[in-house]
């Protein structure tokens, strides 16, 4: 009997805005994985049969920090991803975003619902980018033939987060272990549904090897109000710690909540991991991050 081993060579590119090589120590030297500093808004001449293209500031502070940057990287990059694609052949996942359904009035999100996105608001570079990408995606499969997938993510969180990366589960934990207060931006009432790293990266891969284009929501559906998360932080992690109130961003949306029958019937994919269990992988990572032991 013979058996048949895909032994996979992993080229990661980054431009190290938002990422840190520190989070690939573990890998850099291994025969298998190759790092390359590279900006997707320049072409990249690779070989390779499969591209997850991922490359794109995701925190609100970061995105709209240099928002002709976000958006050319959006365009010009997944251009330039696609690219890529059409002239190896290889298959290309896109990790779009939950945003493209802008302040949603359908609850919970299906992926038929087309969206309520402001065009020219603060978050645009990003939403706008997402939706840009997403078309790039559709015409070059329709036009060109190329095999796409493409990742409707809702927030996710876990450990290796840049501690100072401004999304709310990496601020919370990081206020709660500084014994700062915790920072619900008004009214606070406004929800988002939370699935952890691994559920995420199951379903990426699940996309990827099967055979559904997409788009596909990979989230989990438990939701939560701002409020009800820094309360959960506050019992899990530091009962003693306060929680304000601060002032909100232009065109927060002020509910989200993934309906993933598609993930379901199409990829075999739910999340295992409940928010009471993924924070606390977190917060020991962050604990060692910060140098703050447990109170006995
Ligand atoms: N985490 C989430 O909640 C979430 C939700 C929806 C969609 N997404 C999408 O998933 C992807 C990854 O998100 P994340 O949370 O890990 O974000 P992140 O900001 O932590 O990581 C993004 C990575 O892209 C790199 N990058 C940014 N611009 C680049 C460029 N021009 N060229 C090359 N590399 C570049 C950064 O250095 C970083 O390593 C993004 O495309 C994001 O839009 C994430
Ligand atoms: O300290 C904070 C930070 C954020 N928030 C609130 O928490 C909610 C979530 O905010 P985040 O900044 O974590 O993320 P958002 O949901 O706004 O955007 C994210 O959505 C999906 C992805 O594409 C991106 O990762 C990101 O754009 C918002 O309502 C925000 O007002 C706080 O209450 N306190």
């Amino acid at each position: 009997m013979s058996a048949l081993v895909f032994v996979a060579q992993v080229i990661v590119a980054d431009n190290y805005f938002t990422g840190s090589k520190d989070n690939l120590r573990k890998w850099i030297g291994h025969p298998r994985f190759e790092l390359i500093r590279h900006d997707v808004t320049e072409p990249l001449l690779i070989e390779v049969d499969q591209i997850y293209h991922l490359a794109c500031p995701a925190s609100p502070i970061f995105y709209k920090y240099n928002p002709v940057k976000t958006i050319k990287t959006n365009v010009i990059g997944t251009l330039n991803m696609l690219g890529l694609a059409k002239r190896v052949g290889a298959r290309i996942l896109l990790t779009s975003t939950s945003e493209v359904y802008g302040d949603p009035l359908v609850h919970p999100q299906t992926e038929s619902y087309w969206g309520n996105v402001n065009p020219i608001g603060v978050r645009s570079c990003y939403d706008e980018g997402k939706r840009v990408a997403e078309t790039l995606m559709f015409d070059y499969h329709r036009q060109h033939g190329i095999e796409i997938r493409i990742a409707r993510i809702f927030n996710t969180y876990g450990p290796r987060m840049n501690i100072d990366d401004g999304r709310v589960v990496s601020n919370f934990i990081a206020q709660a272990l500084r014994d700062e207060p915790l920072t619900v931006q008004a009214p606070g009432t406004q929800t988002r549904s939370f699935c952890y790293v691994s559920d995420m990266v199951d379903g990426l891969i699940r996309l990827m090897e099967g055979e559904n284009t997409g788009p596909i929501n990979i989230g989990n559906p438990g939701e939560f109000t701002m409020l009800e998360l820094a309360e959960t932080v506050k019992e899990l992690i530091n009962p003693n710690v306060k929680i304000i109130m601060v002032e909100n961003t232009p065109d927060d949306p002020r509910q989200r909540k993934p309906d993933i029958t598609k993930a379901t019937e199409l990829l075999g994919w739910e999340p295992k991991v409940k928010l009471r269990d993924g924070l606390p992988f977190m917060e020991e990572d962050f604990r060692q991050r910060l140098g703050v032991q447990k109170k006995k």
